[in-house]
């Protein structure tokens, strides 16, 4: 519209506009309906898998109720025989009691009873008359039921034995049939179903009001209901949005207080918040069943699929029963819990998603040490299992060797063109790349208290992972800790302030909660105190997605882990992907990538020499082996079986003869021989 400068502008009238609330017209402003139409023909009727799916789980039920009673027919039997004398019993009775017209009695002494009160003689006697008719009349007929039964009787005496037995049954069973009692059924159920009380509006309100919340006992009735209650997987699902002020939040805090204000075990309560719709939209799960009861679906990669790190890949599913997913790529991750909870199973899962990338390198330590990372040999690039002083003597030097290998990653992404690298980090075509060496690593350590707690080199240990949680990620290399142990010394601060990925199980106490989800997860409600000690494999996920969710792992044993490993190192060996301990290569130890710490060794020492002094001359010799000692000489040539004895030599110093650790030119020329060998295997 053009504006005709020659009309001056009422500026007061235009700020009134401004200022003044205008009514709105709800007719002319009516919000755009969402009608969620309910489907015409029920879900098993829509798709042919459905309807076979539905038509298997009849027959499937039709045959396990088959199966189960015929199993116990020689119980029902029994039973039958054992109740007959009492059926026996009560079939005579019933019969004297007809016969006698027992009912019929009762009413002529009613009658007597009035009459004396003034009522009328003549009907009386009529009421006996017809008492005593009825009674010669069935007594007759009961005479007559007794002559045809004692003639059926005779003929049966003359009748095959087949046919006595199976009269015999009948009169048995119908007899035990007549002798049973209403509290003790002759067949137990062998479908047991459970009926759920359907989850009412009223019921909601009247919990979400027990809450103690100030926001909704003030104004209760602006609690609303944006859709009905229904069904949703093995639950009611009820959408809510709470009075102005209060947050989804605020009631998840109080998920207890709420399992029992709905009188259900706090397994099947889940409260949830929308937060795409608005942060006061609740979404309230009330579940059939606890969720560790229901059944746990197979994971999906078990039989078949592989995997891209850079990718997410099922883990678990949530309460509802949805697929709840990972993704490893950029990722260190803490799993915490008390013991016995899945710990070891989770962190195992994700290795073995690991696994089915190709390229990836998988390091499992298992410190724990019983061998629950054992199913992850065959493909395993570096393995230890067990808390000796040589496992963390492989450690150490396996981390060291990690961190070397970050440093060469860090320089490599630096010196590719920023198009090839548009976020400074490893990226799913680099990772492609075999020449570049960018492949994902993931190191998962169970028990990682063991590492960080050792006298000697626990310190050293902490520094190096602290540098790859911090530096690893971006570079491709992902540190997975697992520990029954949360506190500051078994995850160190600047590892649990660092990690992307957490899982905690059930916990004890909101310092350990914390330790792993992040400070402020327990006042922000994300209590994984509340899990049950039942509650195995269930636990918060934090890190994936924005919010962290209730996620119960698939559960995948050793033998599921045999098979999954099995798959990926066939998949491994057609891509040329095995590498190190899969080989037989338990610790290919290099002080850079190029570098072969066995070849280095025999090059700086004739005949023998003592480890300190071979560590002396492998730092002149190459600059990678700075600040090595006679310690890292050891720990470096003990996985190639090389154990260090007591060398007589003279010390150039002295001038003297001494009795000092050390190794012989032939032990080393031997381990490289038999090294040599396994690769060509
Ligand atoms: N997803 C799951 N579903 C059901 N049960 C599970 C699941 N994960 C683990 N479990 C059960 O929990 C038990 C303990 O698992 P796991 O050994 O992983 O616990 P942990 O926390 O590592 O124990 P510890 O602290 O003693 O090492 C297992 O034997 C297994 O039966």
């Amino acid at each position: 519209m053009a504006i005709d400068p020659n009309i001056p502008i009422d500026w007061d009238a235009e700020l009134v506009d401004l200022t003044t609330p205008q009514p709105v017209d709800v007719d002319e402003h009516r919000a755009p309906r969402h009608t969620d139409r309910q489907p015409i023909l029920p879900k098993w009727a829509r798709s042919a898998e459905a309807f076979q799916a539905q038509m298997r789980w009849a027959a499937e039920n039709a045959a396990h109720r088959a199966g189960y009673h015929a199993v116990r027919l020689p119980l029902y039997v029994a039973r039958l025989i054992a109740r007959a004398p009492r059926g026996l019993g009560r079939v005579l009775r019933s019969w004297v009691a007809w016969m006698l017209d027992w009912d019929g009695r009762q009413v002529v002494r009613s009658a007597v009873a009035v009459s004396a009160d003034g009522m009328a003689r003549a009907q009386y006697v009529t009421l006996a008359e017809e008492r005593s008719r009825r009674m010669k009349a069935r007594l007759r007929m009961s005479g007559f039921g007794v002559l045809v039964s004692g003639a059926v009787g005779v003929a049966l005496l003359a009748a095959p034995a087949w046919v006595q037995l199976l009269t015999a049954g009948v009169a048995v069973a119908c007899l035990g049939a007549a002798g049973g009692r209403p509290d003790a059924p002759l067949a137990t159920s062998a479908v047991v179903t459970s009926r759920v009380a359907r989850l009412h509006s009223e019921t909601v309100m009247r919990a979400l009001q027990s809450l103690g919340i100030a926001g909704i006992n003030r104004s209760p009735k602006e609690i609303g209901w944006p859709a009905p209650i229904s069904r949703d997987g093995a639950g009611w699902r009820a959408e809510v949005d709470l009075p102005p002020g209060v947050t989804a939040g605020d009631v998840i805090e109080r998920r207890e207080a709420l399992a029992s204000a709905l009188s259900r075990p706090l397994g099947c309560v889940w409260p949830e918040g929308a937060p795409s719709v608005h942060p006061g939209r609740l979404v309230l799960w009330v579940g059939d069943r606890e969720m560790s009861k229901s059944p746990n679906p197979p994971w999906p990669l078990a039989r078949g699929g592989a995997v891209n790190l850079f990718n997410p890949f099922p883990f678990g599913t949530d309460p509802r029963g949805r697929a709840a997913s990972v993704t490893l790529m950029y990722a260190s991750a803490a799993i915490g819990s008390i013991p016995r909870m899945g710990k070891t199973f989770s962190l195992r899962l994700l290795l073995l998603a690991a696994a089915l990338d190709p390229r990836a390198q998988v390091w499992p330590f298992d410190l724990k040490g019983t061998g629950d990372f054992r199913p992850l040999q065959p493909i395993a690039h570096r393995y230890r299992a067990g808390d000796d002083p040589d496992d963390i003597e492989y450690a150490l030097t396996a981390l060291t060797e990690l961190q070397t290998e970050m440093t060469r990653r860090t320089k490599v992404l630096r010196g590719l063109p920023s198009d090839l690298v548009p976020e400074s980090k490893v990226t799913d075509q680099l990772a492609d790349n075999s020449s570049l060496g960018l492949f994902p690593i993931v190191v998962g350590v169970d028990e990682c208290q063991r590492w960080f707690e050792h006298p000697e080199f626990g310190e050293q240990i902490q520094a190096i992972c602290e540098d790859l949680v911090r530096r690893g990620p971006a570079t491709g290399i992902m540190m997975l800790f697992a520990t029954q142990r949360p506190d500051a010394k078994s995850l160190p601060p600047v590892i649990s302030s660092n990690v992307v990925l957490r899982y905690a199980m059930k916990v004890m106490t909101h310092q350990a909660n914390d330790m792993i989800l992040g400070s402020g997860a327990s006042s922000s409600g994300i209590k994984a105190q509340a899990f049950a000690r039942s509650d195995r494999g269930i636990g918060y996920l934090a890190g994936e997605g924005d919010d962290p969710q209730i996620v119960r792992t698939h559960y995948v044993d050793a033998v599921v882990a045999e098979q999954v490993v099995t798959r990926a190192r066939a998949v491994r060996e057609a891509a040329g992907t095995l590498s190190g301990y899969a080989l037989g290569v338990e610790q290919d130890v290099q002080a850079g990538p190029s570098h072969d710490v066995l070849a280095d060794v025999l090059g700086v020492i004739a005949d023998k020499a003592w480890l300190e002094s071979i560590a002396e001359r492998l730092a002149e010799f190459r600059p990678a082996y700075e600040g090595w000692d006679k310690t890292s000489v050891s720990a470096a040539l003990r996985p190639y079986g090389i154990v260090p004895a007591q060398t007589w030599l003279t010390d150039s110093a002295t001038g003297k003869g001494a009795n000092r650790y050390g190794v012989t030119a032939d032990a080393i020329r031997r381990a490289i021989a038999e090294r040599d060998g396994k690769r060509r295997k």
